[in-house]
Order: structure tokens, then C-alpha cells, then sequence
């Protein structure tokens, strides 16, 4: 079997399903009527020129924006709104194009806040805490240092993100939603501002995310280079609107995505 016919046997039923979403500002239409679906395990990217909608289609993914129209199912599940609060307790984690990291803090402790969702979960945690709050803590720190080794970066361990060169900076971001063990993860422009080394770097990581956790990967991105190459699937938006669906090369060979892409400037 071939890398890819192997990925293809890995990717599973639908997680989640966009359905007829339209969002608008005030006169401004940011969405219009897109639909989509992300299978599990699969490496989806939303791709589109500047002012395209990306980023409000991440935002209604996480429920941090209420589309006017359409409707959202989640792992089998309808729901007519998101809220930020629900996608986090189904397993959606995000990381941000302008990093939410503590820069005064070490690596290790922004990592660490990643953990703070499942440390404050459940009724079972909070006996454990009582009964056992120290044992909890080395649990997670432990999975943090596995982050830690995994990402590559103990040599910083314990260096404030802040004195961290940005292609690191967005690293650690990455390790902070992965402490969330999220079972999607949305990651808004993981190679902007990266020079080449860097992006080979984040994309290597972006695979093996989704080879060694399993995780679902939803990834938005205006270069169109950069994720042609490790996204099984890619939505296209421009003006608020999809204009291709499917493999890289089917979106490479879409005329209108061609027309997009050459009309604007990158
Ligand atoms: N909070 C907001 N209030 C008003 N208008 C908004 C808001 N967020 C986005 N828009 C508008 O919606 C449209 C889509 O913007 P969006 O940021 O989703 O695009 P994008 O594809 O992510 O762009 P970029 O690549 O530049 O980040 C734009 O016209 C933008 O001005």
C-alpha cells in the first residue's frame, strides 16, 4: 500500500457537516450558504484569498460566531447553534494566527494551560483533587512533557514563549491545543508569517498529529501552496462564497479557484 491509499483506509465517517451556513455583519455577507463535511481523521483545509470568510467559517465551527442560516452536526449530533463552550466539551481545540500564549511564561506552563479544561471536569476530578491532587498533577505534567518531546522543543522547556522565535512560538501554541487531547483541531494560519524551514517543520508536525493521535485537522490558509501537500481535502471560499470542493489536484484544475487566485494579489 502506498502512503496515500494507507491515509485514504484511515479516514472515517463524517464528524462534522456544515450545512447552508450564511453569516453576515450587519450588511456585510461573510458567508453565503456554504456546506461542507470534515470525516474523522482526515486533514481538511479552507483555503481563499483575503477577506474570503476563512476565519468567520473557523469561528462557526467553535461557536464563537451564530450563523443567521443553517445548521451544524457534530459527531451525529444536530445542532442548530454552536457555543464555544459546548465544541470544547465535544473535543474542538484551536490554536489562534496571532498567537494566545502567555509570553512571559515558560513553555512548559502554557502548555500546561491546555490542561486546565480537563483538570476542572467532572464531578470524579474534583474527589480526586481532594483525594489525590498531587497524583493529578504529576499525571499532567507528564503528558505535557510528552507534548513537549513529541513537538521537539525541550530544549526550551523553561524559556518564557516571549524570547521564542516565531516559527517556536507558533509551535508551542500547537502543543497548548494538543494538551487538550482534542478530537479535532482547528488551526488558523499555522504557516503564516513562517519562513520555509519553518513551514516544512509545522507541516511535518501537522502529519504526524494526525498519523500518531488520530486527530481530525481542520486548517485554514490563503497561501494555497503550503496545503495542497498534506490536506486530503480542501474547500475553496472567495467573496463569502465555495467555489471548489475536493483533492488538491481536483482544486488545482477547478477553473473558477484558478480565476480566484490569479485576479487577487498574494
Ligand atoms: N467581526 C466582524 N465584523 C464585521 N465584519 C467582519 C467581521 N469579521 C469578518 N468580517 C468581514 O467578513 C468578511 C470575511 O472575513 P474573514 O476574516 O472571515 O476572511 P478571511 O478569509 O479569514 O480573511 P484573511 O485571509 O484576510 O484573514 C470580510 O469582508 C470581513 O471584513
Amino acid at each position: 500500500m502506498s502512503m496515500s491509499d494507507e491515509r485514504d483506509a484511515r479516514i472515517g465517517k463524517v464528524i462534522l457537516d456544515m450545512q447552508n451556513i450564511s453569516l453576515r455583519f450587519g450588511g456585510v455577507k461573510a458567508l453565503t450558504d456554504i456546506s461542507f463535511n470534515v470525516k474523522e481523521h482526515e486533514i481538511r483545509a479552507i483555503i481563499g484569498p483575503n477577506g474570503a470568510g476563512k476565519s468567520s467559517m473557523l469561528n462557526v465551527i467553535n461557536g464563537v460566531y451564530v450563523p443567521q442560516d443553517g445548521g451544524i452536526e457534530f459527531d451525529g449530533k444536530q445542532f442548530g447553534r454552536m457555543t464555544s463552550r459546548r465544541a470544547a466539551e465535544m473535543g474542538v481545540a484551536r490554536t489562534f494566527q496571532n498567537l494566545a500564549l502567555f509570553k512571559g511564561m515558560s513553555v512548559l506552563d502554557n502548555i500546561m494551560t491546555g490542561r486546565n479544561l480537563r483538570m476542572k471536569s467532572g464531578l470524579l476530578s474534583q474527589a480526586f483533587r481532594i483525594f489525590g491532587a498531587e497524583k493529578e498533577e504529576i499525571a499532567h505534567r507528564e503528558f505535557v512533557e510528552n507534548i513537549i518531546d513529541f513537538l521537539e522543543i525541550q530544549a526550551y522547556r523553561k524559556t518564557p514563549v516571549g524570547r521564542l522565535p516565531y516559527g517556536l512560538q507558533k509551535r508551542v501554541d500547537l502543543g497548548r491545543a494538543l494538551a487538550m487531547e482534542p478530537r479535532m483541531l482547528l488551526l488558523d494560519e499555522p504557516m503564516a508569517g513562517m519562513n520555509i524551514e519553518e513551514k516544512q517543520d509545522m507541516s511535518r508536525f501537522i502529519l504526524d498529529v494526525n498519523d500518531e493521535f488520530g486527530t481530525t485537522i481542520v486548517l485554514i490558509e490563503h497561501d494555497m501552496g503550503v496545503v495542497m501537500d498534506i490536506s486530503d481535502r480542501v474547500v475553496v471560499l472567495d467573496y463569502g462564497k465555495k467555489i471548489g470542493d475536493g483533492t488538491p489536484s481536483e482544486v488545482r484544475s477547478n477553473e473558477d479557484v484558478i480565476r480566484a487566485y490569479l485576479g487577487v494579489e498574494h
